[in-house]
């Protein structure tokens, strides 16, 4: 076992502190990561939070995980000492049920193993990346593309295939008019990428107070769904609507701006139900639809696709004594548009390496 530094919550309510936790042995097929930076997506504080359902503390979350391959077990083909690599939401599956045998272990049957907070193949519950390593099996380990920076990198293994996926599975592209509901993390994800894609894109957000950025981003409009004009000006308009918001939104009025056959797919991921109309599908033959990560092969060609275009995420870099004050901002609306944890200031003594 190695006992490595992380950033622990210690409950719901506490702040995050300095910790170490233990990493298992390096297996026949696992590869030891060195990671650099670590993503904070606002699954994280969903999590620790208590959000979606009781868990066990202390709990290290953290999946946007990029690093250095320093170690690997005898089988592992697929990477080698010194490669670049990340690890995204989830590091394993059960690889027997009929969604992995499709290439889609983000939907196993048997609940993927997530990356942090999910019971790990040896028992255990499994630590996320706000720490200096990690043991993951080869198979859900992906190659960083040299062209992008360990930093940018790391936002995409959460933020960009979440907002990807669907972006890919509902044929955003040319002629295609994509609306994005919120403008944090996964939003300027999805307008980045959509916009790479050929899709015509909007954002929609609560006021105009980001729209210099959104249109910077690759956006081509930008409205404020705190004004009612808005609902009325873009009815029946899109052919897809993509909400990263992590709050509930009332429904039905979203809804009413997909033109025929259009598909509104949620990924943002309140705790609560949501309530809507069925009448509002009926109208324009309308899909209401929602979609987690993505598959181990997708988020490859995600990176891939991302070193490509050239789209890197808007990232702001703090130390791990600052990941409590990023929370607070992230809860504020005030991130622009990704925290990323530069794990070299994870001493694990409390105090920051220099
Ligand atoms: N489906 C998946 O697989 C998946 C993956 C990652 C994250 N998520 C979820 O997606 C959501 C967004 O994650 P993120 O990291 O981008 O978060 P974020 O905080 O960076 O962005 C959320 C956006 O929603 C906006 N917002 C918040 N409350 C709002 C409200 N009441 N009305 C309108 N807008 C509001 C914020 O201003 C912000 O722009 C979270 O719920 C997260 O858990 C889902
Ligand atoms: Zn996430």
């Amino acid at each position: 076992m190695l006992t490595v530094n992380a950033y622990a919550a210690p409950s719901a309510t506490d702040p995050l502190v300095p910790t170490t936790i233990e990493r298992r042995d390096v297996g026949p097929t696992d590869v030891l990561i060195a990671i650099r930076y670590a993503g904070i997506c606002h699954s994280d504080i969903h999590t620790v939070h208590g959000d979606w359902g009781p868990i066990t503390y202390p709990q290290v979350v953290g999946h946007e995980i990029v690093g250095e391959v320093v170690e690997i077990g005898p089988e592992v083909t697929r990477h080698k000492v010194g490669d670049r690599v990340g690890v995204g939401c989830m590091v394993n599956s059960c690889r027997e049920c009929d969604n992995c045998r499709a290439g889609m272990e983000q939907y196993c049957l048997k609940g993927n193993v997530g990356t942090y907070a999910s019971v790990d193949r040896d028992g255990t519950i499994t630590q996320g990346g706000y720490s200096t390593h990690v043991v993951v099996d080869q198979d859900f380990v992906l190659r960083v593309p040299e062209s992008i920076p360990y930093e940018k990198a790391a936002p995409l293994l959460c933020a960009g295939i979440t907002t990807y996926s669907p972006l890919a599975h509902w044929h955003a592209g040319p002629g295609k008019r994509v609306a994005v509901v919120g403008l944090g993390g996964l939003g300027h994800m999805a307008v980045k990428i959509a916009h790479a894609m050929g899709a015509e894109v909007t954002v929609l957000s609560r006021s105009l107070r980001k729209k210099d950025d959104g249109l910077a981003l690759g956006a081509d409009q930008y409205y404020a769904t705190g004004d009612p004009g808005t609902f009325e000006r873009l009815a029946n308009h899109f052919d897809l609507i993509v909400n990263t918001v992590s709050a509930p939104l009332e429904l039905d009025a979203y809804l009413g701006l997909l033109r025929l056959d259009g598909t509104m797919v949620n990924v943002g991921a309140p705790a609560e139900a949501l309530p809507l109309h069925v009448f509002t599908l009926f109208g324009n033959r309308r899909s209401f639809a929602g979609s987690g990560i993505g598959s181990i092969a997708e988020t490859q060609e995600m990176l891939d696709f991302c070193a490509e275009h050239g789209i890197a995420p808007e990232t702001e870099l703090i130390a791990a004594s600052q990941i409590n004050d990023a929370y607070a901002r992230v809860l504020a609306s005030d991130v622009r548009y990704r925290f990323v944890i530069d794990i070299a200031t994870l001493t694990g003594s409390g105090e920051d390496a220099a």
